[in-house]
């Protein structure tokens, strides 16, 4: 499973924007159509490698892209069949139709298969989730290749609704944009690998999947303190502090202080008791302070985040310090790192896709949200998004959050804005992990 880096991502509503934009800039409709009909039949005669391939087409748009694909395939000599689901219902499919010269069978329980199938059932323009029958034999076609034009046929392309395709794809070419469905649950792992055809759409960037992770190297003017000075206070379970400091070095700040803890996991972080909290918080060097890994939720907390809101320094705030801090964040720069149920407990009021509650919570505190989980969003109180699908399911085990936690710090205090702080950190916690891979526990993230 992957998605291509940096690549924007356009909700259904926008798509469309978008393809009126392209129509009043001179190019229309259906030569969109006509490139994604290319771009998906160039695609499926790579996989079909030579072998025959079917083709369903259904009664929108989606099916009109169909069409395109099959006309294109037959031209470049593939052996190729149409599977239709009802006639075209709109003006661009039954064009696209009309120029398919070859035959229309009906969609039926009796139809053979072939070694691959091009699904251009639905796309985003799909209202209710697929009805029962029509599940069940696309189910049949189960194990076969399958190229899924958009999106896999049965999905709610923006991710509010979690309905499951009958049909999983092997490649999914998503046409002029990437959707949230790609990359949310329960949807992107249906897709399998996916793929982007531009189709010429100038697609607003203001969401988009997450860039690759490009460390910054120290050159000859840096010293330890331009680097970033982070202090990770530690609460009751001074372990998962001390991971966060410990990451928060790793991903190169260049003095980590932990507040309250006696042993650190390495010598160069300065562990300290709790006593000189405050004095820390006054450092005019210090650039993000990093509250929540291990410490649950009382008074001890509320005291601790109070003071670091009172510094006015940026912060970084996990677990229960999420809650704690948020009637009172107006206007600090801030990245909460909340996994699904901490985001329940902080922002119970939010419904919609993963991205519309990631965004309406950053919007709300004005801070950076990263939403945590295999389909981990990052959103920006100004509407930005980067969605980091597929991640690495590696990091689903104890304390990795601790260390995103840290390495969310080090960006921060690096100077960074603090959504690009966000999304540079969940990039270097996935390619450490991706580096790592099976057996990972959290303390390998920050070994060498
Ligand atoms: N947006 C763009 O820029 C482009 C879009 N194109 C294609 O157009 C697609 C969108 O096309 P449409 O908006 O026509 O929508 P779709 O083709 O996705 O499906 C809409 C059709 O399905 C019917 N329908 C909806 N839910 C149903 C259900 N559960 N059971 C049975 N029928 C159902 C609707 O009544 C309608 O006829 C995209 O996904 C893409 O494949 C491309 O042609 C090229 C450019
Ligand atoms: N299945 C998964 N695939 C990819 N990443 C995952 C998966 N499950 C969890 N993660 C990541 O692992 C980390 C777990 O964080 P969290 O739940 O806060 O753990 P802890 O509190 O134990 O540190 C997060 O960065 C999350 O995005
Ligand atoms: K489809």
């Amino acid at each position: 499973m992957s998605v291509p880096a940096d690549a924007p991502i356009l909700t259904s509503e926008a798509m469309r924007a978008a393809e009126a934009l392209c129509a009043a800039g001179g190019t229309s409709l259906a030569e969109l159509m006509e490139r994604a009909g290319a771009a998906a039949a160039d695609l499926a005669w790579r996989m079909a490698a030579g072998a025959p391939v079917l083709v369903l087409c259904g009664p929108g748009n989606n099916g009109g892209d169909g069409y395109v694909a099959a006309r294109r395939l037959a031209e470049r000599g593939a052996s190729v069949r149409v599977a239709a689901l009802a006639e075209p219902k709109t003006d661009l499919a039954r064009a696209a139709r009309a120029r398919w010269t070859g035959g229309v069978e009906a969609l039926t329980d009796e139809m053979a298969p072939a070694p691959l199938i091009a699904d251009a059932l639905f796309g985003v323009g799909l209202t209710r989730p697929l009805g029962d029958e029509l599940a069940e034999r696309l189910r049949r076609f189960a194990g076969r290749r399958v190229l899924a034009v958009d999106v896999p046929s049965g999905v709610d392309a923006d991710g509010g609704r979690d309905w499951t395709p009958p049909l999983p794809a092997d490649i999914t070419l998503a046409l002029g944009a990437l959707k949230p469905a790609h990359v949310l649950l329960p949807a992107a792992p249906y897709c399998g690998r996916t793929l982007l055809a531009g189709i010429g759409i100038a697609a607003d960037r203001g969401m988009t999947t997450l860039p690759r992770f490009v460390g910054e190297a120290p050159d000859a003017s840096t010293h330890k303190f331009s680097r970033g000075m982070v202090l990770v206070r530690a609460g009751p379970m001074p372990g998962a502090a001390g991971l966060a400091a410990a990451a928060a070095l790793r991903a190169g700040a260049g003095y980590v202080v932990l507040s309250g803890a006696a042993r650190a996991p390495f010598s160069a972080v300065i562990a300290e008791d709790g006593e000189g909290y405050a004095g820390r918080l006054d450092d005019a060097r210090l650039g993000a302070v990093v509250v929540g890994p291990g410490y649950p939720a009382g008074a001890a907390l509320d005291r601790d985040v109070k003071a670091a809101l009172a510094s006015g320094k940026p912060l970084v705030l996990d677990a229960a310090a999420i809650a704690s801090a948020l009637p009172k964040l107006g206007g600090m720069t801030a990245i909460l790192t909340p996994h699904e149920g901490e985001f329940a407990r902080a922002f119970p009021d939010f419904g919609g896709s993963k991205i519309e509650r990631a965004r309406a919570a950053a919007e709300q505190s004005g801070a950076v949200v990263i939403c945590k989980g295999a389909d981990t969003i990052v959103a920006a109180p100004d509407g930005r998004v980067a969605a980091a699908w597929p991640g690495c399911p590696w990091l689903a085990t104890a304390g990795t959050g601790d260390v995103l936690a840290g390495a969310c710090g080090a960006m921060l205090a690096h100077g960074r804005d603090p959504f690009d702080a966000a999304v540079a950190a969940v990039g270097w916690h996935i390619v450490r992990a991706q580096a790592i891979g099976p057996g990972l526990v959290a303390d390998d993230l920050i070994r060498d």
